[in-house]
């Protein structure tokens, strides 16, 4: 489903909005909320609503157990690191205790050995089954998500949950969620803005099949719920609307 708002403000109310409803419901379900957030540009917006007191105040924080969808392989001082960006811009600001926190950057490990801890971390709080409450995509303008970029073969993994590499396109490690892992989720959000993102959104709702080259194909939840959120400028290709 594709729910089309005005401009990147409005959006971010919306996703705001989900959010701070999906915590509530699940604490208030099972006594925890777990979230995979996105890096990138596309979330800052949503990230600083969300540590306003109007959206902060009505989510219990000490029971949301914060993941993230990838990230590149800087410590979080760097500029790049999405897990620093979150910082800056949420994590911060709200009472959400750092034990509940797990970055996916860490000194003194591989990528790659990292992926096979975070899908331990994953296995504790979220158990065996691995199914995130929520986990939050954004959609760069090759279509690539989190850290699933066209022609790598972390597209073709159907077993890790995690999985560490090194981006030769972009000459950097990255380490992410596996497709598999994601399409668990009970709630994927694609949170998508911008005029340079409205061909790789036409392709991957409206075009050919062909995921090795519009990787955010690959995202089709098992049994939960796919949410597309996009402005009118990105959404501008979409014949269907
Ligand atoms: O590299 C990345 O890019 C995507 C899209 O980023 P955006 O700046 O176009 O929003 C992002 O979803 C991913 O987390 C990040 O590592």
């Amino acid at each position: 489903m594709i729910n089309i708002h005005k401009d990147p403000a409005e959006l971010g109310k919306v996703a705001a909005d989900l959010f701070v409803e999906l915590a509530k419901a699940a604490i208030q379900e099972k006594g925890k909320f777990t979230v995979a957030l996105t890096g990138g540009s596309s979330p800052v917006k949503l990230y600083g609503l969300l540590a306003e007191p109007k959206y902060k105040d009505q989510v219990d924080w000490s029971k949301v157990y914060v993941f993230w969808g990838d990230e590149r392989w800087v410590p979080l001082e760097d500029e790049q690191s999405n897990a620093g960006m979150a910082y800056q811009t949420l994590l911060n600001h709200v009472p959400v205790p750092e034990e509940n926190i797990y970055p996916m950057w860490a000194a003194g490990i591989t990528p790659e050995a990292r992926a096979a801890e975070y899908t331990q971390y994953i296995k504790k709080e979220l158990g065996e089954e691995g199914i995130f409450d929520l986990i939050l995509l954004g959609m760069g303008d090759d279509g690539h998500t989190a850290s699933l970029f066209p022609g790598t073969d972390v597209l073709e993994e159907k077993e890790d949950w995690v999985k560490g590499y090194f981006l030769e396109s972009k000459d950097i490690y990255r380490i992410t969620l596996t497709a598999p892992l994601i399409n668990k989720a009970k709630k994927i959000v694609f949170f998508v803005f911008g005029e340079n993102k409205a061909n790789a959104l036409y392709e991957v709702l409206e075009g050919e099949s062909n995921a090795d080259l519009y990787p955010s194909q690959l995202i089709h939840p098992k049994e939960g719920e796919l949410l597309w959120l996009a402005d009118e400028a990105a959404a501008s290709k979409l014949k269907v609307k």
